[in-house]
């Protein structure tokens, strides 16, 4: 990935003007989005410019809302990534505060749409709602696109089940501890990032050595025992992935600890990210060392089962 993958809009280069664009958090990247960028590329092809997405850092909720805000299922940098990988040309950051959210519909459409970005075609989806209040809707900005004379495009709502695929729903599903709902919506595996910290030293002792993440940059999933994968310099590894307390221990502080299969080394300080790929178990309080450790060969072996990944 270049290390700019996004841009804001006073970065803006003249040939990221002029093209289709869709506007959103696209928090997580699902096939809802997936669907709607689909629709984005022809757009862009039709108007022989650029495919561009404006998306919103922070989440307009954590202005308006930050006691209650949702966690992120993406950073910035990881959105950028997998929209890129859904074939969008551009991202667009627009830095979203009081003032920002203060606009009026009119007011966003003709500075942000038309003035900035010169567009030549919008698409999107069936929920999208744009200015202050949420005042804008679809047939709102019908009227502003026959007006601007540029076309728009409404794609139909992707379902998952029988209801709408959305950002929240993935968060309620990785809440729920349900990877696979939560990954059958997302276009890739739902990933958590941090930094590798040190923990009680504990689990050399135990024979399952853990990096413990910190700071982890998106929601965390709800406590439990998880199959999961982590790239390292260039390759895949398995790993067995804890989140939540230790109660073998006595411990209840919330840990996110990653045994990694098939590798031995030292991780500290350095950035992992771990993609989720199924809940294995719940966390439970053993009753002594020995036989949490014989839990843990059978997570590893369940892990390994559940996972494979090309020699
Ligand atoms: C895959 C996996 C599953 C685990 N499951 C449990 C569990 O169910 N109950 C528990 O008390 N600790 C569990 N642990 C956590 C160990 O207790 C922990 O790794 C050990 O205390 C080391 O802690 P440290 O990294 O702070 O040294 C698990 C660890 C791993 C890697
Ligand atoms: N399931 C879906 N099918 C089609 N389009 C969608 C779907 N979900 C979102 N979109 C469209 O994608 C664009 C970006 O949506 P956005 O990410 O803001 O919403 P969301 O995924 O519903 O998130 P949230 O749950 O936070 O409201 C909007 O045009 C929206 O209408």
């Amino acid at each position: 990935m270049p290390a700019a993958s996004y841009c804001y809009f006073d970065q803006l280069t003249k040939e990221m003007l002029g093209g289709a664009v869709s506007i959103g958090n696209f928090d997580g990247v699902h096939h809802g989005h997936a669907c709607l960028l689909k629709n984005l590329k022809l757009a862009a092809k039709q108007v022989n410019g650029p495919a561009v997405v404006v998306t919103f850092d922070p989440h307009p909720a954590a202005v308006l809302r930050p006691q209650a805000v949702p966690a992120r299922l993406t950073s910035l940098e990881r959105r950028a990534e997998l929209l890129q990988q859904q074939g969008v040309d551009f991202v667009v950051v627009c830095r979203v505060d009081r003032d920002f959210l203060n606009r009026s519909a009119e007011a966003f459409f003709q500075s942000t749409v038309l003035e900035s970005l010169q567009a030549a075609a919008i698409v999107e989806g069936p929920n999208f709602f744009f200015g202050r209040n949420r005042e804008g809707d679809t047939k709102r900005l019908e009227t502003l696109c026959r007006d601007a004379g540029i076309g728009l495009t409404i794609v139909p709502a992707t379902a998952f089940g029988e209801q709408m695929i959305s950002s929240s729903r993935v968060r309620q599903s990785l809440l729920a501890g349900d990877i696979a709902a939560a990954n059958s919506m997302l276009t890739a595996p739902y990933q958590l990032t941090g930094k590798v910290g040190t923990g009680e030293q504990r689990g050399r002792l135990i024979g399952f050595p853990t990096a413990n993440l910190v700071e982890p940059t998106s929601l965390v999933p709800v406590h439990g025992v998880y199959a999961t994968s982590v790239q390292l310099d260039g390759q895949v590894y398995r790993a067995a992935t804890h989140i939540g307390p230790n109660p073998t221990f006595g411990e209840s502080v919330e840990k996110i600890e990653v045994h990694l299969l098939d590798w031995s080394g030292d991780l500290y300080g350095r950035d992992l990210s771990v993609d989720f790929i199924e809940h294995v178990r719940d966390i439970a309080s053993f009753e002594s060392v020995d036989i949490l450790r014989q839990q843990l060969q059978r997570d590893v072996q369940k892990v390994r089962s559940l996972i494979h990944i090309g020699k």
